[in-house]
């Protein structure tokens, strides 16, 4: 095969077993990380799988002909109530008919009108409160803003029927069992194996989320009146979109739990790292940035805040790992290589991020004023990959954003944080199958008034 001519370690041209191990071990991002420091820009993964972390190929993978290449199989595991979603479509052009019923209610215009802005503005009060309240005492934030990114897109999706769990116990329920779950070698067996998983006894599935199911599929059944007109449920019921019930549901599913995770824990990683002691500089420039902005200042302009929301998405993107696509029949030459039909490409986010030193010099360290310097910013932006490119990168980008700005704006023209003395749980990135989160599941800071 060509992908034989492709570097990499020798026992790749024969097997895919090692890099399947190593997703079976949460391994597979790092090992792919480190076979780019040995090999470059382009390796081989398997005998039918390459990884890329050029400009070009990501333009060439994720946005040739406006949405790159198909998805994989690996894509139907994130199917909701076992029905295909927006995010499980695999082929482009189905994909891109149903991306039309969304693409209205995502745009900036639609996130940024009175409703969804109060919403989010409530739930970052919410928030706020929780931590004033905790006075001298630590504050688990991993919680709280699960809490926070499930309440601001159930409001998003239901309101006026959106969670809140930061204050109400039966919906930090749902949060609970959409957060605290171990899937991934369960939902790695059943990718890997389909035809065994009926026989798999329980445990080997991955854990169901019934208090979610049903929250849900309350949503979508009520026929009462009231559901705003700014919410993605609204249009879902649309005649004109041809979607059944179910199928909405499994759409709202799918972006409750797209929503939670990552806004969660690109926040947490963002306020753990300008809560470490050597980061107090970025977190003052960013006091004086909020304090001293004008209140009608929109919060796209504050310059700093965005620094500090791409510096955390770059140093730790919320889905770090391979986004794998298959190459169109016939073949294509990416990055100077023929890779046959069929065959497996992919980026990950943490490495585009990472590979680039005359783009991002020390790329592990985070300095969020390197975003600053107007030179070089096109090349920054261009390898600013925390939300994917093209016709399948984020839909839900913009709610992220402005969720972000927001409580980042509560929390930090209020408070100084600092981590906690009775931290004791791991930030590590723990991979999980497309996703990461901090190891420990907890990140302990203290909330000081300013
Ligand atoms: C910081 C927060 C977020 C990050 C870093 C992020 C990142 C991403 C990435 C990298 C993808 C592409 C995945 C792939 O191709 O495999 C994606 C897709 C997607 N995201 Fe997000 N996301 C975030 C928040 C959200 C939110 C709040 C929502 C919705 C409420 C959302 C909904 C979606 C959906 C529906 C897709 C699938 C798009 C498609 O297939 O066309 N995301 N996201």
């Amino acid at each position: 095969s060509p992908i034989s001519k492709v570097p990499g370690p020798w026992y790749t041209r024969f097997t895919s077993f090692w890099i399947k191990y190593q997703e079976f071990t949460a391994n597979r991002r790092e090992s792919i990380h480190s076979l780019h420091k040995t090999y470059g820009p382009v390796v081989r993964l398997g005998p039918n799988e390459v990884s890329f972390t050029s400009l070009d190929a990501i333009k060439e993978i994720y946005a040739s002909g406006g949405s790159g290449y198909d998805k994989t199989e690996f894509y139907s595991l994130f199917k909701q109530f076992k029905i295909t979603t927006m995010f499980s479509t695999l082929p482009r052009d189905e994909h891109s008919k149903r991306k039309r019923i969304f693409a209205e209610r995502y745009a900036m215009t639609n996130v940024m009108k009175a409703g969804p802005l109060a919403a989010i503005n409530g739930r970052a009060a919410a928030f706020v409160s929780q931590c004033a309240a905790a006075g001298k005492k630590s504050v688990d934030v991993y919680v709280l803003l699960h809490c926070y990114a499930v309440d601001c897109v159930t409001h998003f999706m239901f309101s006026p029927g959106g969670l809140k769990s930061l204050n109400i116990s039966e919906d930090f329920e749902i949060m609970q069992e959409l957060t605290y779950h171990q899937s991934l070698q369960k939902s790695l067996l059943e990718y890997y194996l389909p035809s065994l998983s009926p026989y798999f006894p329980n445990f080997l599935h991955p854990r169901s989320a019934p208090k979610t199911n049903q929250y849900v599929l309350d949503m979508v059944n009520q026929t009462a009146p009231g559901l705003e007109s700014f919410t993605l449920l609204e249009k879902l019921k649309r005649k004109e979109t041809g979607l059944q019930l179910l199928q909405a549901a499994a759409e709202c599913k799918d972006h409750m739990a797209a929503g939670i995770d990552t806004t969660g824990d690109g926040l947490c990683f963002l306020m753990w790292e300008l809560s470490q002691p050597h980061n107090l500089i970025f977190q003052q420039r960013l006091r004086h940035e909020l304090i001293s902005a004008s209140p009608d200042a929109p919060l796209d302009s504050l310059v700093y805040l965005e620094a500090v929301i791409k510096e955390a998405l770059r140093c730790s993107p919320p889905i770090p790992m391979s986004l794998p696509r298959y190459v169109p029949e016939g073949g294509r030459t990416i990055d100077g290589y023929f890779i046959p039909g069929h065959s497996i490409v992919s980026c990950q986010p943490y490495t585009v991020h990472r590979a680039h030193e005359s783009v991002f010099p020390e790329p592990d360290r985070f300095y969020p004023d390197r975003w600053l310097d107007e030179e070089g910013a096109a090349e920054r932006n261009r390898h600013f990959f925390a939300f994917a490119v093209g016709g399948r990168g984020c839909t839900g980008k913009n709610l992220a954003l402005t969720e972000m700005r927001i409580l980042l704006k509560e929390v930090y023209s209020r408070f100084q944080t600092t981590v906690a003395p009775d931290m004791e749980g791991s930030m590590k990135l723990d991979d999980q199958i497309i996703s990461a989160r901090p190891e420990g599941q907890t990140c302990k800071l203290i909330f000081t008034s300013v």
